[in-house]
């Protein structure tokens, strides 16, 4: 469609000439031969108006399913992406690439692609018209071809590292105003809401010097094309003059050039601007490969429909640890070095150590949210390395240390891993109110709407404790064979505490539970402890037969004592 337009809007002048030539240079033209004329250049005009609106139309669903599903994709990676992807990526860079890069793509594709074709072919077919009139014109207006393309050939080199910076800077940006809004209560408490101000508007005065220096370049390269175009119609006019007045062409012709080099000059000025959006979407391009092309390795939920499996209750399992090893990408040692473990079926096992010796990361190795560097680990008999990730991640859950709520009802928030498609109503209601009942959660039932109502980051706002009893709720919900709960009851009051712990105890019988833990009114859940040190396990046993190691009795004491201030 866009050649196709193209071609016919720069066979007018042609008709021009012809009417020209014809009509106004002829003594007496008939009045039929004068509506001829105009009727076929109305003809044309209606003819491109047609064609264009076409063109329009056929590339809005093209460019925003192209979006759409770059969209999708991307964020299915992000999905299977592993932890020390996120880790090490900002926020904000994430997000500007799910959202303006694809844009910028977007536009591209609906606009300036179909404008580069536009563009392409109005120059193949204005040529073959000009060399049809006069073969020096043609020549000349030729000449400026490859100095207009130099132009565009450093105008590039330079706008492309802008452009990357530009959108680097933008998706920085992104992340500040991400991490400002997180900590805002950190941000107001302490007072610094002025000094993140100010870091903010260092990012984007930085910013804005790259905008402006990306406009200035493309304002030069304007106002150079342009030039390039205004000397070249000059020289044509007086080369095209002479020419009519030895009489080697008619004024037709030359009228006919003009106007064929009006419709041109045009696509050669608007070059630039084309070229800018071209980078953009470029540089976007290459940073969505950038996600796109990190080995995921996660195959876990599909674009196309498949969906991921709920947590599948079963028999409790067995755990078996077997000098496993791990260290996070660029640290100099590892968090856990030859740990070697029993779990027996139906077990609750606590792990106890002090801060940063490896107990939250030794949780998230079991559903491999990070992958063991040697040593291996076997759920039941099978070793979780050669296990899909879908059926190993069904088989468990976990409640975090940070509870993450999603913005939906307590119901949903809660029954997130139950497979809720193959239950009816009142079973889902059951296992709903026995994951509260045993989490100590009966505020749910007080909340305006009770577990209907909204919560998370764009409903109701919930104390850390109510946060964290509901995030325990959504991890026994499901009766997975095996429970992590990552240090699950330390924002609870004591009394509170005591009600969890012994309802716990009668849910978790039938299965198998690793939890950390700091306080010994925790650890009371457990049947054995672990005592992990410098990520090493240094001792084993029930609490009380770890009460006669000196270490373990310290971090035991320390923490009644500091429960007992509290
Ligand atoms: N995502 C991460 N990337 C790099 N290092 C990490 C990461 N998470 C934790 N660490 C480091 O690993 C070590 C162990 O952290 P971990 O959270 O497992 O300790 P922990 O025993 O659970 O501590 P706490 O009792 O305070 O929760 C710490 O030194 C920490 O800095």
């Amino acid at each position: 469609m866009a050649i196709s337009s193209t071609s016919v809007a720069l066979s007018i002048p042609q008709v021009l000439a012809w009417v020209i030539d014809h009509l106004v240079g002829s003594d007496s033209p008939s009045r039929r031969q004068v509506l001829l004329g105009g009727a076929i250049m109305i003809a044309l005009g209606l003819l491109q108006s047609g064609l264009m609106f076409l063109r329009r139309m056929l590339i809005i669903d093209t460019s925003t399913t192209v979006e759409m599903t770059m969209r999708m994709r991307l964020f299915d990676q992000l999905m299977r992406l592993p932890l020390s992807f996120h880790d090490a990526w900002g926020s904000g860079q994430l997000l500007t690439r799910s959202t303006s890069d694809l844009a910028l793509i977007r536009r591209w594709v609906s606009f300036g692609s179909v404008q580069a074709i536009t563009s392409g072919a109005a120059l193949c077919v204005g040529i073959f018209y000009l060399s049809h009139g006069s073969g020096l014109l043609a020549l000349i207006f030729l000449a400026s071809v490859p100095v207009t393309l130099v132009v565009l050939w450093r105008f590039q080199k330079k706008m492309k590292a802008l452009t990357r910076k530009s959108q680097q800077q933008s998706g920085d940006l992104a992340t500040k105003v991400e991490e400002s809004v997180q900590g805002i209560r950190v941000l107001k408490a302490l007072g610094q809401g002025s000094n993140a101000l100010d870091r903010f508007k260092t990012g984007a005065a930085e910013l804005m010097d790259t905008e402006m220096a990306r406009s200035r370049a493309q304002g030069s390269t304007f106002v150079a094309t342009s030039t390039i175009t205004a000397i070249t119609l000059a020289i044509s006019l007086w080369v095209g003059l002479r020419q009519v007045a030895s009489g080697s062409l008619s004024v037709g012709e030359l009228t006919a050039f003009f106007a064929t080099i009006a419709l041109l000059s045009p696509h050669v000025e608007r070059a630039s601007q084309l070229m800018g959006m071209w980078l953009d979407a470029r540089v976007a391009v290459d940073r969505h490969r950038e996600v796109m092309s990190t080995p995921a390795g996660e195959n876990i939920v599909l674009v196309n429909g498949a969906t991921v499996p709920a947590v599948s209750s079963g028999e409790a399992a067995s755990l078996t640890f077997e000098h496993a090893t791990f260290a996070y990408e660029d640290a100099a040692a590892p968090v856990l070095s030859d740990i070697s473990l029993d779990v027996r079926p139906g077990e609750i096992l606590a792990l106890v150590g002090p801060t940063g010796s490896g107990k939250s990361t030794l949780l998230q190795l079991l559903p491999r949210l990070y992958e063991l560097d040697s040593g291996s680990i076997f759920l039941d008999e099978q070793d979780i390395a050669q296990m899909d990730l879908p059926e190993l991640r069904s088989a468990m859950s976990i409640a975090f240390e940070e509870p993450v709520l999603f913005s939906s009802s307590v119901r949903d928030n809660v029954l997130l891993g139950v497979n809720r498609e193959r239950m009816s109503e009142a079973e889902q209601e059951q296992i709903l109110r026995d994951a509260l009942r045993v989490s100590s959660s009966d505020f749910a039932a007080q909340l305006p709407e009770g577990v209907d109502t909204l919560i998370g980051e764009e409903g109701l706002s919930l104390s850390g404790g109510q946060r964290q009893r509901l995030s325990l709720a959504r991890a026994i919900a499901a009766h997975p064979r095996i429970l992590l709960l990552d240090d699950p009851l330390s924002a609870l009051d004591v009394r509170t505490e005591e009600a969890v712990v012994s309802m716990l105890k009668e849910h978790l019988r039938h299965t198998t539970t690793l939890l950390t833990a700091h306080r010994p009114s925790t650890v009371a859940l457990a049947d054995r402890v672990a005592l992990l040190e410098n990520g090493k396990i240094t001792a084993i046993g029930t609490h009380q037969q770890m009460m006669r190691n000196p270490s373990y009795a310290r971090l035991m004491m320390l923490d009644e004592q500091k429960g007992e201030v509290a």
